[in-house]
């Protein structure tokens, strides 16, 4: 599902990826192209085909079926993830030490930086009721943040259990402070749950301070649980940290397993359809794919590897600094998928 703006940009790339790690090792792909976003969503008052739709039905429970997606503006994408209820979204903020004078930040700050955000994705604010009227002063406007026990207790859980297989440290990012009857629910089921894992170090931390932390302590953190417009924020603020958010890959997963994998960024007008976009974050997701999707490791790990060699030489516009080579969204793909063949 390539979407619109620079999505299919990107996802051109991120298949190609694909098309040349199966033939690597011997994958049995079954690929269908879908059109999805806006466009669509206007002219058919749809935001999905019929089409779409019963092969997305079809294969919500499948945990070897997986969506690559691209951008789309605005809507889609909520409704998308709350249809097939993709609550697990996995956000990796790895700093590429090919990049360190990318980065705003001192390049020592960027030593083993290796965040993960798990965010909860298809409740809270985004999802909240939404009202909207007008009295003598003039227009109101309201949206509710909700959070059941449940939806909080399947995302600490998930936190729970991939922090405990990295480095066993995580924080609970909230705003308790201002937002208590929300939060109570939160820190008392991590509370709960955490007994589950006693190796894994849990912390809490107000949203704030967080923002504040990740700039100068990114080092420090580990696993970062956090409701939905929490991690939508941390996210773009771990992509400033690295460099540029087209490096930022993304999974979001159903209870199944069924996974919608995607570059962490929008649409990008501002550089849509000029071959500016860095494809790197949909390949990164294509091997966080062939990790979770495909059960493959090996090619997951070849892909990683690929982009770091690629790094080292060639650069898109956002990540460009002088005496590496300029190249164009195809050109970085080509770039992948030359180090690839060359394994
Ligand atoms: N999953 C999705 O489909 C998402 C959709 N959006 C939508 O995208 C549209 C644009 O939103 P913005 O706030 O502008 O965020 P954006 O992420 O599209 O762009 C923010 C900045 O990052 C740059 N950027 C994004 N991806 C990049 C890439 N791969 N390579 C190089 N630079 C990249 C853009 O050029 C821009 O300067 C909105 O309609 C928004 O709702 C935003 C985030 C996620
Ligand atoms: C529709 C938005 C919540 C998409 C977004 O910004 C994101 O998931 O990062
Ligand atoms: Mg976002």
């Amino acid at each position: 599902m390539p979407g619109e703006g620079i999505g299919s940009e990107i996802v051109k790339e991120g298949m190609r990826v694909l098309g040349v790690v199966a033939d690597l090792y011997d994958l049995d792909l079954d690929v269908t192209d879908h059109v999805v976003g806006e466009a669509k969503f206007k002219q058919s008052g749809r935001y999905l085909s019929e089409e779409t739709e019963r092969r997305c039905n079809e294969l919500k429970t499948n945990p070897q079926a997986a969506i690559l997606f691209g951008a789309v503006a605005d809507e889609p994408i909520g409704i998308l993830r709350k249809q097939y209820n993709l609550f697990a979204n996995l956000r990796p903020i790895r700093a590429f030490s090919q990049l360190k004078s990318v980065s705003p930040l001192r390049p020592e700050r960027l030593n083993n930086v290796d965040i993960l955000i798990v965010r909860e994705l298809v409740s809270g604010i985004y999802y909240g009721e939404r009202t909207q009227g007008r009295d003598e002063q003039g227009r109101w406007a309201k949206q509710e943040m909700y959070y059941h026990e449940l939806e909080v207790r399947r995302i600490v859980k998930r936190a729970l259990s991939v922090a405990n297989k990295r480095r066993k440290r995580l924080h609970l990012v909230h705003k308790g402070n201002a937002i208590p009857e929300i939060f109570d629910i939160w820190l008392s089921v991590l509370k709960e749950e955490a007994q589950d894992y006693p190796e894994v170090k849990c912390h809490d931390i107000l949203v704030d301070n967080m923002a504040m932390q990740m700039v100068l302590r990114p080092q420090n953190f580990d696993v970062l649980l956090c409701s939905n417009l929490f991690g939508d924020i941390l996210s773009d603020l771990g992509a400033g940290i690295i460099g540029s958010i087209g490096l930022l890959p993304s999974a979001s997963l159903n209870e199944y397993g069924f996974g919608l994998f995607e570059s962490v960024g929008g649409t990008a007008p501002d550089i849509a359809g000029q071959q500016k976009a860095n494809p790197l974050s949909t390949i990164l997701s294509v091997a966080m794919m062939c990790r979770q999707t495909f059960n493959h490791e090996k090619a997951a790990r070849t892909i990683e590897s690929a982009v770091d060699e690629v790094l080292c030489k060639y650069r898109t516009v956002d990540i460009y600094e002088e005496g590496y080579e300029l190249v164009s969204t195809t050109e970085m793909g080509s770039q992948v998928v030359a180090a690839l063949k060359a394994r």
